[in-house]
């Protein structure tokens, strides 16, 4: 059932929902409020349905970081989970994976108007790959493809590191996926930062009824500040990412979870036929595989734009076969899109996988200029991702497995390693010396 929320205020754009300042959600904050007496807040970095996200100065150490704010209905789960991540006993165990989870630098709650939040601090980062693929000056928003081949096993290595911990993520999608910056922020002074990528621009909050706000209801609220880049323009040297988010993230060794809070189209298909067996690691495998399919290409493998749950299992089944038999009869929506012996009904659009890897990944390429993937790789591709995506979840490879298949291994870790060894070479290139900590670069920042 869909809740109405009543219109309290004054719509205002690219900001959190302005009703959830009340008590149990946000925490009014203000550009310049002084967090934990230490993190003096300069800009707005962005919003979820559970925090707002805000750049600060942490006069401490002088650098910049990222405070994610929590509602007040949120728990610590998530950065307990993170502060176990980077815990010594789990990053000495793979030093790859835990360069690629957001780091926590300090943690701690802030009390007001509306209830108790936890606070999580951790490092600014551009943007989400959502986000650079939205800005593209193109129509088709995509990434170089030794790029997206880099951020392809990134993200599988930062999947294989938290699976190794014992840990599902839960939500793999490309706005939980975060652009690392190539250099140090804290280069730039607040002014410059200002300079560089534009003042904060707050907007009034006024109420519908044109009563006063009460006290859990910041006078202003800020657009986030766009620090990100252009998907086409990110080189493979400035392609670093970080996985974030783990609010939904659970150890089915402690917690069995049947229900799965990713969006529907990297919803994997167990979630739906088999509520009675708890999610596990192979969810995420799904989730990654449609994760890895838009990184190369232009849009979702399963496409979730006003789509139902139906003709998502519907499009899954066109790609990837039948359903297995008791998920088939389980599904009562099935006349509307197939006859009884499985045969799509005319009505019916199907779109084979060859003919996916042409409308998604390979003729938007082309028509962007950019390059496309040769016919062996494109086997490799196919080849991961067949296996990634059984219906079954118990046939899919693990994320250890996946890093070691073919595509993997000849094509994207390659050009992942290529992006982690370039860091000095890219120091060089935007004109900062290597060990330089203390000089505004004055370069091209982008
Ligand atoms: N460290 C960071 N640096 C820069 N931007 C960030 C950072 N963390 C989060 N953001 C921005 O804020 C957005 C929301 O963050 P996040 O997904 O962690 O919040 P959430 O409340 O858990 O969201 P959700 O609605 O997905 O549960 C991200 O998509 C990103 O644009």
């Amino acid at each position: 059932m869909s809740t109405v929320h009543p219109i309290l205020y004054e719509p205002v754009d690219d900001v959190e929902r302005l009703d959830v300042y009340r008590p149990g959600g946000y925490h009014p904050i203000q550009v310049g409020d002084h967090l934990h007496n230490r993190y003096g807040v300069v800009h707005k970095l962005g919003h979820g349905s559970f925090s707002t996200i805000w750049l600060a100065k942490d006069e401490q150490l002088s650098k910049y970081v990222a405070i994610k704010v929590g509602t007040a209905y949120s728990d610590h789960k998530e950065a307990d989970i993170l502060a176990e991540l980077a815990s010594p006993a789990c990053r000495k165990q793979d030093q790859r994976g835990n360069k690629l989870i957001t780091p926590v630098f300090d943690r701690f709650t802030l009390d007001g108007p509306n209830g108790t939040h936890p606070c999580l601090v951790t490092s600014p980062a551009r943007c989400s790959l959502a986000d650079a693929k939205e800005a593209s000056t193109f129509p088709d928003g995509m990434f170089q493809l030794d790029v997206a081949r880099s951020m392809a096993a990134q993200v599988a290595m930062a999947v294989a590191f938290i699976h190794d911990n014992g840990y599902v993520h839960g939500d793999l999608h490309l706005g939980n996926i975060l652009l690392q910056f190539p250099w140090r922020l804290d280069l730039l002074s607040t002014s410059q930062l200002y300079e560089e990528f534009g003042h904060p621009d707050p907007q009034p909050v006024v109420r519908a009824d044109g009563e006063s706000l009460s006290a859990g209801v910041p006078s202003h609220v800020f657009p986030p500040v766009w620090l990100g880049k252009i998907s086409e323009h990110i080189t493979l040297a400035q392609a670093k990412i970080l996985l974030t988010d783990f609010g939904v993230a659970f150890r089915p060794a402690q917690e069995s979870r049947f229900k799965s809070y990713s969006p529907l189209p990297i919803r994997p298909p167990e979630a739906r036929f088999d509520v009675t067996t708890p999610l596990s690691f192979s969810s995420d495998i799904w989730s990654l595989a449609c994760a890895i399919w838009e990184i190369l290409g232009l849009r979702p493998l399963f496409d979730g734009w006003l789509c139902t749950e139906d003709d998502i299992t519907s499009d899954q089944i066109e790609a990837l076969g039948p359903l297995p038999p008791e998920w088939w009869k389980k599904w009562d929506a099935r006349s509307k899109y197939y006859t009884e012996d499985g045969q799509p009904k005319e009505s019916c659009e199907a779109w084979s996988w060859n003919q996916r890897l042409e409308r998604d990944i390979q003729d938007p390429r082309r028509r962007s200029g950019l390059d496309i993937l040769e016919e062996e790789e494109q086997d490799a591709l196919f080849e991961m991702l067949w296996r990634m995506l059984a219906f079954r979840p118990e046939d899919r490879p693990s994320a250890n497995e996946v890093l070691q298949m073919a595509w993997m291994r000849n094509w994207a870790i390659p050009d992942s390693e290529r992006t982690w060894n370039n860091e000095g070479d890219m120091k060089q290139r935007i004109g900062l010396p290597k060990s330089s900590n203390s000089q505004a670069p004055g370069q091209d920042l982008n």
